[in-house]
């Protein structure tokens, strides 16, 4: 099974962002403005929980819920004290979209992030996440548009590894090596769109976003290389959560797989525009992700404001 027709390819046009953005109103309270769960990070990669609680946090959600051990918890509570932590099962927990997988690589994390993933609830799912989203598609699990994965190349090198393992019958080919994905992203991204039901965005200097019916890549190349930096796409995972919380807060039923593909594109935009606040303007320099983080209410607030 394989997608039969080329995908179109679009840039993804920046003047769709005011649109996309929900700025609150006089009777917003903080559950209508989006509720994150967030479940990233690990005794491994404390830091990866960090950073995308930070940017979520940031992007101005109605409120971040991060699921963690009391280790990681306490270190959420220091760092991020706007966040809400607990430990135990996420299921429970109401929330109106997910962050998943930056800086999980093992252990019990992962089987609360299956189990996420298991649900309808729309959800981020970045780095360990990838993994078992091919397991589960490989058991049979349709994704939907409202997952958005977001792999590098060598992640979704991975996912194909591990799809193609589990149930080769899946795709009329071999998997690929993460140097043919770098050679051909629209091709991948749509295969594993297609393939998973999911929307997929692959990381890189050029994003490209395939949606989930495989039939569509929005590209953003617009980002500084600078970027290129451990860290940022544990960054750029809280944002995306951020942006499909606000956005599934006031939509009951699933958008139109477009709509997941411009959200994505959306988030990489203002991750951009955030760090491009980190300097002086016209001139470019590091990008340390935190320093992004720390800019991006100046970048939400600039594109409100147009
Ligand atoms: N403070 C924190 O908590 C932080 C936590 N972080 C978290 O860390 C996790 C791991 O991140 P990661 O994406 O690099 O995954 P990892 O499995 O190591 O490699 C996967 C691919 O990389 C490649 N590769 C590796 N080394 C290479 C090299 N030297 N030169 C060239 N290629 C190299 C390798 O390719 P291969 O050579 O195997 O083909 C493979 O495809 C992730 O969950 C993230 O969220 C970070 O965001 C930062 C801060
Ligand atoms: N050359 C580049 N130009 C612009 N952005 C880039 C470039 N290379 C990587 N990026 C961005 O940097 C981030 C890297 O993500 P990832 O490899 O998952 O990092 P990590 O897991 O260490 O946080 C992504 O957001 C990606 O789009």
């Amino acid at each position: 099974m394989s997608l039969e027709n080329s995908p179109t390819v679009r840039a993804f046009d920046a003047g769709q962002l005011p649109a996309l953005l929900k700025a609150p109103g006089e009777k917003s309270h903080k559950y209508t403005r989006g509720v994150l769960g967030v479940l990233t990070g690990s005794e491994d990669y404390p830091g990866a929980a960090l950073m995308s609680v930070r940017a979520a946090v940031n992007t101005g959600v109605g409120m971040v819920r991060f699921v963690g051990t009391s280790q990681l918890n306490f270190l959420i509570n220091l760092s991020v004290p706007e966040a809400v932590c607990s430990t135990g099962d996420p299921l429970e927990l109401r929330v109106d979209a997910w962050a998943l997988g930056s800086g999980v690589s093992q252990g019990s994390r992962l089987e609360h992030i299956r189990a996420v993933l298991s649900t309808e609830t729309a959800a981020v799912g970045d780095a360990g996440a990838v993994p078992l989203a091919a397991q589960l598609v490989a058991g049979g699990r349709i994704l939907m548009q409202q997952h958005i994965l977001t792999p590098h190349a060598g992640e979704l090198a991975d996912f194909f590894t591990w799809l193609l393992a589990l149930a080769p019958n899946l795709f009329d080919g071999a998997a690929p090596e993460r140097a043919e994905i770098e050679a051909d992203p629209v091709f991948w991204a749509s295969q594993a769109a297609y393939l998973s039901g999911a929307t997929v965005l692959l990381k890189g200097g050029v994003t490209h976003i395939a949606t989930s019916d495989g039939k569509l890549v929005l590209t953003v190349e617009s980002n500084s290389p600078w970027l290129a930096t451990a860290g940022s796409g544990d960054t750029l995972t809280g944002i995306m959560g951020a942006l499909l919380a606000q956005h599934q807060a006031h939509h009951t039923q699933p958008s139109a797989p477009l709509i997941y593909a411009q959200l994505a594109a959306a988030a990489v935009t203002v991750h951009g525009l955030a760090s491009d606040l980190v300097h002086t303007p016209g001139t470019r320099g590091p990008l340390p992700p935190t320093e992004v983080a720390q800019r991006l209410p100046a970048a939400l607030a600039q594109l409100l404001s147009v």
